[in-house]
């Protein structure tokens, strides 16, 4: 079966109480964190010094998805603290090419990602240099947003050439995932999901990861 991926967003934790939030979602694949910059994005949430203490005690790999201008310099050092996964907008990347390269060379996935109305077919000759590819299915800067049907088709047309170049990238989702929209994604062609209303906003966060999880692989098939 093919590998299905729940990475909760912090997002919709208790910023008060991140270690104990972490702790909430050990069945996790990773834990998706949003850097904001009130720039790039209308919101600001958190940066370096804030990752380097989350790395240090999280028991799940982090998946860090910077929604920051100035990409270029900032995603280097966000590697350099051990982070798994590192996504820059395709949007703020200067020189998407070398910053995908430098990722790698920091030891960390590479990832980009693409606002809802960004076209994929620009950046289809750089996934052989990116581990992940992020396609934003609500505007990015806020959770609890409603799913954005227009993307499915993005999805699929990602989802093509990425079968088509091995299929090595993963193909990730973010925002409004549900149980219900997940399956359409799924069905899509994605196979990493970000959920953050659907995972902290329940009683029961490990119940939701596994609901999420059976939900998305029956869609897979
Ligand atoms: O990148 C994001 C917003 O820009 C978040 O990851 C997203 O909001 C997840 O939250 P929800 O599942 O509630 O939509």
């Amino acid at each position: 079966m093919p590998r299905t991926c729940i990475h909760p967003s912090l997002l919709s934790a208790d910023f008060a109480n991140l270690e104990a939030e972490l702790r909430r979602i050990g069945t996790a694949d990773a834990v998706h964190v949003d850097v904001m910059d009130n720039h790039f994005v209308p919101n600001l949430t958190l940066g370096l010094p804030v990752v380097e203490r989350i790395q240090a005690v999280s028991a799940v790999p982090l998946d860090i998805h910077l929604m920051i201008e100035d990409a270029d310099r900032w995603a280097p050092a966000y590697a350099e603290l051990g982070c798994e996964s590192v996504t820059f907008h395709a949007e703020a990347a200067r020189a998407p090419l070398k910053l995908a390269r430098d990722l790698r060379a920091h030891g960390a996935r590479a990832g980009m990602a693409l606002r809802p109305a960004t076209p994929v077919e620009p950046y289809l000759d750089l996934l052989p240099e990116l581990d992940m590819l992020l396609v934003m299915t609500v505007e990015p800067g806020f959770g609890g947003q409603a799913f954005l049907e227009v993307t499915l088709p993005k999805i699929r047309r990602a989802a093509e050439a990425i079968r088509a170049g091995g299929g090595q990238v993963a193909l990730q989702v973010d925002g409004g995932i549900t149980e219900e929209t997940i399956v359409r994604a799924a069905e899509a062609g994605a196979d990493t999901f970000v959920a953050g209303s659907a995972v902290y906003g329940t009683g029961d966060p490990e119940a939701a990861i596994a609901a999420l999880r059976g939900a998305a692989r029956s869609a897979r098939g």
